[in-house]
């Protein structure tokens, strides 16, 4: 008889699939082409307590089912919601989320669209993304409000922030995410969604292994650990664009070596160790010399660049610290080792900002780029969330070198 979970322990491996395209769950970053995400993190400590290494198969919705019968993963981990369908063929673990659709619309207007009868109205723009869950809910609710079916999942909440439409009906997970990246909008009752559906982890038809996995997520449930990765997931902050150009490339790959820092300075919090490690720097630049003359970027800039990355890093981390020190914050739990996950993550941003910077040195050496690299730079590095470290970051950028 199949034994998943000796396979896995005897290959030393665990292929997750995951699709890559849905936040807060999978989502590959179209910047750094790393998969992030609450799910992403609940594989990694899955593969952890597994004690194997983690291989990340990528699969597609609708592929899902067909992967699945060919044998090519262990289990799916991608924000997957239970249904019978798919249970005819394979297991599900014990559910780690709850969700259903819920209204999300702007803000000045929470009051009008609270229930269906209010939103099912002559006069109602409703907005919905083609082909899944959202529209079928959408068409059987609704025979007076009009109906638009709006194909681009990344601009079609702009669409309710400008008042071009009023309102959509969506995972409550998804409300809530997008009432956090987008200000202006507001989920409707997230916690008593219209509709009731829960995600799980999908598994090959193997008890044992289910076994494993449920115990596993119970243990998650019961420590915390999945009310933390939601919140940390849905307070992320996500890219809501993907760059268009080289310039946009290199700025959002420096505010994506800007992201890691609040884990950095959570891990040397937790170890009460300084934020500075001279030693750590003087690798870094090293390294980097001999990637960009191997990529022929001028060393001096890739120098000045990177010394200009670790000051903004470090006023990332005090900033931080500060607040916490104010704060008289605890430890925090369930954050990445430093030597292990996030300086390898670090490394490969080096590797990917001195292609950036080679692509782009004819533009950061032309004066008249100075204003398109400044607004750039506004774009992409929030000023709002790191303020002063954002400015230090593309100082190399912006001022004219001899
Ligand atoms: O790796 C760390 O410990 C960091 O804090 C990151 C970093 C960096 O920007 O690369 C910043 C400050 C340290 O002095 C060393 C490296």
């Amino acid at each position: 008889a199949e034994d998943r979970l000796a396979d896995i322990l005897a290959r030393g491996t665990v292929r997750i699939a995951t699709t890559g395209d849905y936040q807060p769950f999978s989502y590959k970053n179209p910047v750094t082409h790393e998969y992030e995400g609450l799910d992403i993190d609940l594989g990694r400590q899955l593969a952890r307590e597994l004690g194997v290494k983690l291989e990340w198969v990528p699969t597609s919705w609708p592929q899902l089912m067909a992967d699945y019968e060919a044998g090519k993963f262990d289990i799916v981990m991608s924000g997957v919601s239970i249904n019978l369908e798919r249970q005819k063929k394979a297991l599900f673990s014990i559910p780690y989320l709850k969700d259903g659709k819920t209204p999300i619309t702007r803000c000045t207007d929470a009051q009008r669209f609270q229930t269906l009868a209010q939103i099912d109205q002559p006069g109602v723009n409703v907005i919905v993304n083609p082909g899944g869950t959202n529209e079928k809910f959408a068409r059987s609710h609704l025979h007076h409000a009009r109906l638009t079916v709006y194909p681009d999942n990344t601009t079609i909440f702009e669409q309710i922030a400008s008042g071009k439409a009023d309102v959509m009906m969506t995972d409550a997970i998804e409300t809530r995410l997008q009432a956090k990246l987008r200000p202006a909008l507001c989920a409707i009752h997230p916690n008593q969604p219209f509709t009731y559906s829960e995600k799980a982890l999908l598994l090959p038809n193997d008890f044992r292994w289910k076994a494993w996995v449920d115990q596993f997520l119970h243990q998650a449930q019961a420590r915390g650990t999945l009310d933390r990765l939601q919140t940390r997931w849905l307070s992320w902050p996500w890219l809501t664009q993907a760059p268009q150009n080289d310039l946009d490339t290199l700025l959002a790959l420096m505010n994506e070596r800007l992201k890691l820092m609040p884990d950095v300075a959570r891990y040397k919090w937790n170890e009460q160790s300084a934020i500075e490690d001279l030693a750590r720097e003087k690798t870094i630049l090293a390294d980097l010399v001999k990637q960009a003359e191997a990529a022929k970027v001028s060393p001096s800039l890739a120098t000045a660049f990177f010394k200009a990355q670790i000051e903004a890093a470090k006023m990332v981390q005090h900033q931080l610290t500060d607040s916490w020190r104010q704060q008289q914050a605890s430890r925090f739990e369930d954050i990445p080792d430093l030597k292990t996950e996030i300086r390898p993550r670090l490394d490969a941003l080096t590797s990917q900002l001195i292609d950036a910077l080679a692509r782009n040195q004819t533009t950061l050496a032309d004066p008249a780029r100075q204003p398109l690299i400044e607004s750039t730079a506004q774009r992409w590095i929030p000023q709002t969330q790191w303020g002063e470290a954002a400015k230090t970051a593309s100082a190399p950028l912006l001022n004219p070198r001899p």
